[in-house]
């Protein structure tokens, strides 16, 4: 065999994979795979000694139920916000010391992997995840169903996101990330400018998972649409209901728009297209108008669910309906309209003219009227609102005085001249987290305080929830504001090293600020663990500890796998406020079997096989891509002939549970 013909063979088989892939000249590399591998073999030393691997595959890995998968979407998230959060210290240490002579710890091709991969990790694996986990969680519950629409798709939905994380987390440590920051604008990320493998690693971590958001999407929509309760017409559904349908509605509209950006920008890279360079006709703009088109209904896909949540808990902890129903729905569908009319207010300097900056600089002012209004209608709920101070409450309020603020400074950047001063400032950037972490975080521990002891049958410690509260809300306002302040001096994102020393003093105020978030997140871990350990003393028997509004409230806390044994019918928007209001008694007796839907582990098996693919792709192993791709088409095919996919659960075994549950509620009385 001639020589030329060994080299075709290895990079067929290898691609660009070799061992200088291996980052072992990188010691904070080194020392997180160490971290890693160690937390690993003591996760999978406790599983062999409990015996878990069984209950884990059987009730977790390949489980339809969409309680369980809502859950395992927030586990992934809750773990990606660990990571995400270290690389967000790691460049509040580097930007506190890099001043003058002293180049800080963080070469510049490390800091710039470090920002991208915590801005995709940030909104495609914290952010996303958790609002989806939400969202697959309540929302059946709210509206009386028992699953999902297909729940065979969600459980691989979820497993595409995973995995699609799993490929971003394998770059550490075989390859590198991106250094383009979290939108990938060619020409930057072409194959000129960055060769190496790190924006493939960007493109297809967000393809697989993509796949997964978007049919998580036509789930949640097709089960909002069709499987709501008898009596629940569209304006009597729960606002939380309202809000994630809007969502998924932007879900659908807006990710196949990402799926064939990066499908393009991939093209161009791999087989020399060029839809995105200034050759042959193509054109960067191109890139960036349709990243922007799928970008900013993106953060709207992020705010409007929370909108929801703080919707419910409000009313909830104020005694009272929702102030103005109608116009809060009304409100988020013409948010839903208007983040598609906005885009272009991202990139006002890219020389578009006066007249089109002017048209979109306006349409984004208005969705300040629709914001606006839903603030108010949450602060006429609260008054003269009986109004309980507890967990849930407190983010909502640290919400509505934080994300105003965050808002505004969206208006002031939605004035174009204004912005050709402030694009790309550190303003920029304290006005996305203001609104993320204000908002969207702030939302996210404001529902999983709200819906924990509907998930697991007891509350969570107070004292420690209120510690991460206080130690968020005030490490954010510490870790941004000077942010806010260097915007205005002109201080630019993305910099690993400052020259002027003045500046300094506050970037050691910001990393201070992110230290006290680090408090913040440890007190959220040490709620859950306390929680867990006073479990019997925080256990809630009644399904409904709170004094909730909504169907979920009306059943079992944890909701047995069925959720109603029988379909509720509901005459109110506030369902089970009302059911309660006139004396609603639970069925005793008259109990059938209920058909289920049943476990696969195709899913599963699926989302690796395209994990597979993905990694053949990004390292150019053609054959290792072509087979998986060939073995995926065939896990898809084989599990078209699985006809086993439902099942009855028996009347008796419904009695059963239903009976436990009413002699808990009677000794409870
Ligand atoms: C959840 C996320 C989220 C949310 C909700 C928002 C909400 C808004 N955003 Fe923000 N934005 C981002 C996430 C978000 N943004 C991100 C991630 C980027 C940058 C990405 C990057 O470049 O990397 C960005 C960037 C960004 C830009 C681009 C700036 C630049 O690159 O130079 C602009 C410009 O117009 C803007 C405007 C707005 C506006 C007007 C709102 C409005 O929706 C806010 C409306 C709310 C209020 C105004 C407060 C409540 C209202 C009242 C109390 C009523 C009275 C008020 C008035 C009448 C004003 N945003
Ligand atoms: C928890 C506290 C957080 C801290 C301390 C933090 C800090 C930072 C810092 C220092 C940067 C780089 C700024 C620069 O360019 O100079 C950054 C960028 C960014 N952050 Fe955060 N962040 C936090 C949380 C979040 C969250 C929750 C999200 C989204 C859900 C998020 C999304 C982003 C994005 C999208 C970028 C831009 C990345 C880029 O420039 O490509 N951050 N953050
Ligand atoms: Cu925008």
């Amino acid at each position: 065999m001639s020589d030329t013909n060994l080299n075709t063979s290895t990079s067929l088989i290898m691609g660009k994979l070799s061992w200088a892939a291996i980052p072992l000249h990188e010691p904070i590399l080194i020392g997180t795979f160490a971290g890693v591998a160690l937390g690993g073999i003591l996760f999978l030393a406790l599983m062999f000694k409990f015996q878990l691997w069984g209950t884990l595959w059987r009730n977790w890995i390949t489980s339809i139920d969409h309680k369980r998968i809502g859950i395992m979407y927030m586990v992934l998230g809750i773990i990606m916000l660990l990571r995400g959060f270290a690389d967000a210290i790691m460049m509040r240490a580097q930007q506190a010391m890099a001043f003058g002579d002293n180049p800080g710890f963080l070469p510049p091709h490390h800091f710039d992997q470090v920002f991208t991969a915590h801005g995709t990790i940030m909104i495609f694996f914290v952010a996303m995840p958790l609002v989806t986990g939400l969202m697959n969680y309540v929302v059946p519950l709210q509206i009386g169903a028992r699953d999902v629409a297909f729940p065979f798709l969600n459980n691989f939905s979820f497993w595409m996101t995973t995995f699609g994380a799993m490929l971003t987390m394998a770059s550490l440590f075989i390859g590198e990330f991106a250094k383009t920051g979290w939108l990938a604008f060619p020409p930057l990320s072409g194959v000129l400018a960055s060769p190496d493998v790190g924006v493939d690693y960007y493109i297809w971590s967000l393809q697989v998972a993509g796949v997964g958001t978007t049919l998580s999407g036509v789930n949640l929509i097709a089960t909002i649409v069709k499987m709501r309760a008898p009596g629940m017409d569209l304006m009597k559904m729960p606002v939380f209901t309202w809000t994630s349908l809007c969502t998924n509605a932007l879900i659908v509209a807006s990710f196949p728009i990402l799926t064939v950006t990066l499908a393009l920008l991939s093209l161009d890279r791999t087989v020399g297209t060029n839809f995105f360079t200034n050759e042959l006709g193509g054109n960067p703009m191109l890139y960036v108008n349709l990243i922007w088109i799928w970008g900013h209904p993106e953060v709207y896909i992020l705010i409007l669910p929370v909108f929801g949540v703080f919707s419910e808990i409000v009313s909830t902890f104020s005694g009272k309906r929702l102030f103005g129903y109608t116009s809060m729905v009304y409100a988020t569908v013409v948010i839903t309209i208007l983040s598609y009319l906005v885009w272009l207010h991202h990139f006002f300097t890219m020389g578009s003219g006066a007249s089109v900056n002017s048209f979109f600089g306006i349409t984004t002012m208005i969705i300040s009227i629709p914001t606006g209004a839903k603030i108010f209608n949450w602060l006429f709920t609260m008054y003269k609102g009986r109004i309980r101070f507890e967990v849930p409450m407190l983010w909502t309020i640290g919400f509505m005085l934080t994300f105003v603020i965050g808002g505004m400074t969206g208006v002031m950047l939605a004035v174009p001249p204004a912005d050709f001063v402030l694009h790309n400032s550190l303003f920029l950037i304290a006005h996305f987290h203001n609104v993320i972490i204000g908002g969207v975080v702030f939302g996210l521990f404001a529902g999983i305080n709200f819906w924990f002891p509907k998930a697991f049958g007891y509350k969570l410690d107070e004292f420690w929830g209120k510690v991460s509260f206080w130690c968020w809300l005030v490490g954010f306002w510490v870790a941004f504001t000077p942010l806010y302040v260097m915007g205005f001096m002109g201080v630019t994102r993305r910099m690993n090293h400052f020259d002027d020393p003045s500046l300094q003093k506050w970037f050691i105020i910001a990393a201070i600020g992110a230290l006290i978030i680090a408090a913040g997140i440890g007190a959220f871990l040490i709620q859950l663990f306390v929680s867990f350990m006073n479990r019997e003393k925080l256990r809630d028997v009644t399904g409904d500890p709170w004094g909730g509004r909504t169907l979920e409230w009306a059943t079992s806390s944890p909701p047995p796998d069925y959720n109603f044994a029988f379909t509720p019918v509901v005459h109110d928007s506030d369902s089970w406020a009302d059911m309660k209001e006139n004396n609603y008694q639970r069925p005793k007796s008259g109990f059938v079997a209920i058909h289920m839907p049943k476990n696969t582990e195709m899913g599963f098996i699926i989302a690796a096989i395209s994990f597979v693919l993905g990694f053949g792709l990004i390292w150019h192993m053609w054959l290792l891509a072509g087979l998986s791709f060939v073995a995926m088409m065939v896990a898809i095919v084989v599990h078209t002939f699985n006809y086993k996919r439902d099942y009855y659960i028996p009347a008796e075994e419904v009695v059963r549970t239903e009976e436990a549950h009413t002699r808990l509620l009677e000794r409870h009385v």
